[in-house]
Formats: structure tokens, C-alpha cells, sequence
């Protein structure tokens, strides 16, 4: 691998006595998209927000394209988009309110009306952010995440409740990032398998398995992905889910 984008050593993170974040080490190359699978509770968000620079690891190092995020911070977010679980985003404002707030945060942002497209907003312009459905805030979120033409974007729950074809619509405007590094967090086998490069397979705060989709499946000698995950954690994410 070239000089990786991201680069995380021996991140640990605990809060009080449960280990969320265990000895995980990852390297993300330029223009690939990293997924982190795993079940509730296995340490993927915690590990993006070490990422991120929203928390601050109790071990371990991670440089994003060579910045130190809780040091550096200013300069990571013209190069890191994020995009969180849970945005927190000023209720009162329109759609279009929001972009433009965002957008005059950077020297060359996408055009509003690209982005608002790219996440099927553009009849809700003039909606107030609280009167937007939940699926709809969410896809705000991630055009929000874009706006500066971050080199490197995380997504958390990218397209968890969202309807199918919301989701369609969202997977095709990650696929046509093509230079960007992404992370992206997920529960969803079908959104792995087609968005992701490599998936790290995240159990108890520690990676169980990393390599391509085709590699997992090889590697445990199953028929899917979903199988692998089985096969490698013991766990059922789809059984999980509807539980
Ligand atoms: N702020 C916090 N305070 C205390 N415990 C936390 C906090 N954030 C996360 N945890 C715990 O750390 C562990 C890892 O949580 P994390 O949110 O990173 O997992 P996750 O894989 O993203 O889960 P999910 O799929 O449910 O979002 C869990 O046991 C969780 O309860």
C-alpha cells in the first residue's frame, strides 16, 4: 500500500469498564472505501469518532492524510467530512439554510444544488431541518459531509432507515466518488458488498478479520458475506436486527 490516508496504531478506548475500542490497527489507502461491520455495541462508531478527533484515544495513534485530528484540527476539517449517527443541526433552519451555512465554511464548495441532488433534497429546500422526516435529515447529513470536497469522509449509518429507493439513490452517490478515501460504518451486508474496497469486521472493540468481501468468503469457506460474519464472530447480524 502507498503512504495510507488514514493511518490508526493500537487505538484503545474505554469508557469506565467497558472497552469500547481494543488494540485496533488500520490502514486506509488513497480513493478506497473501508466498511466497519459489526454488531451494536462493537466499537464502530467509537473507533470513527477516534478517527475524527472527537475523542481522544487512551492508546495508541491515528493521522488522518498526516494530520494529528485532535491537534491539527482546523487543517483536518478542510481535508474530512463527517458524517454522524446522530447530526446535530440547528432546528430552526431551511435546507437550503443549512448547505449555505456549511458551504461558507470552505474555499471551494460543491455547488448547493449538486449536492441536493446527490441525496434527492432538492423539492425540500425550503423545509425547516425539524420538519424533515428522519430518513430526510439523514441524507442532509451526508450532503452536509460533502460539501467542502473532503478528500476523506467518514459515514456512520449511512443509510440505516432509509427506504429502498433512498438507499439506491445514496449507495450511487458514494459509488461516484471516485478519489475520495471513505469509511464507512454499516449493519448492512448488501451495502458492504457493494460499496466496499475492504471491510474490517469489528467484534467486542477489536478487529476479528480485514480483507475484500471475496476474501472473508474464501477465507471461511462460506457463501456470503453475511455467512462469513456468522462464520468469524459467531453472531447474526440479520437475526440481531430483527430481534
Ligand atoms: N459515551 C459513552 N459512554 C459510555 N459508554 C459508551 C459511550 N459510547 C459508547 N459506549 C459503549 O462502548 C461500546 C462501543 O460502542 P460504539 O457506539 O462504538 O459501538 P457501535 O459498534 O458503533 O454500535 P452501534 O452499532 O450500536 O452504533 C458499547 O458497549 C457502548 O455501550
Amino acid at each position: 500500500m502507498n503512504e495510507p490516508v488514514i493511518c490508526a496504531e493500537h487505538l484503545s478506548k474505554r469508557y469506565g469498564d467497558v472497552v469500547a475500542v481494543d488494540d485496533v490497527s488500520l490502514r486506509v489507502a488513497a480513493g478506497e472505501v473501508l466498511g466497519l461491520l459489526g454488531a451494536n455495541g462493537a466499537g464502530k462508531t467509537t473507533t470513527v469518532e477516534l478517527i475524527a478527533g472527537l475523542r481522544t484515544p487512551d492508546r495508541g495513534r491515528v493521522t488522518v492524510a498526516g494530520l494529528d485530528p485532535r491537534r491539527d484540527r482546523a487543517a483536518l476539517r478542510q481535508v474530512l467530512g463527517v458524517q454522524l449517527q446522530q447530526a446535530q443541526l440547528h432546528h430552526a433552519l431551511t435546507v437550503a439554510e443549512l448547505v449555505g451555512l456549511y458551504r461558507s465554511f470552505y474555499p471551494d464548495p460543491r455547488p448547493a444544488a449538486e449536492l441536493l441532488d446527490l441525496v434527492g433534497l432538492v423539492d425540500r429546500r425550503r423545509t425547516r431541518f425539524e420538519k424533515l422526516s428522519g430518513g430526510q435529515q439523514q441524507r442532509l447529513s451526508i450532503a452536509l459531509a460533502l460539501v467542502g470536497r473532503p478528500r476523506v469522509v467518514i459515514l456512520d449509518e449511512l443509510t440505516t432507515g432509509l427506504d429502498p429507493h433512498a438507499r439506491r439513490r445514496v449507495w450511487a452517490g458514494v459509488e461516484a466518488l471516485r478519489d475520495e478515501t471513505v469509511v464507512l460504518v454499516s449493519h448492512a451486508m448488501d451495502e458492504v458488498e457493494r460499496l466496499c474496497d475492504r471491510v474490517a469486521l469489528l467484534d467486542g472493540g477489536r478487529i476479528v478479520a480485514l480483507g475484500t468481501p471475496a476474501e472473508l468468503v474464501a477465507r471461511t469457506g462460506t457463501a456470503d458475506l453475511e455467512e462469513a460474519f456468522v462464520a468469524l464472530t459467531g453472531r447474526d447480524l440479520g437475526r440481531e436486527a430483527a430481534a
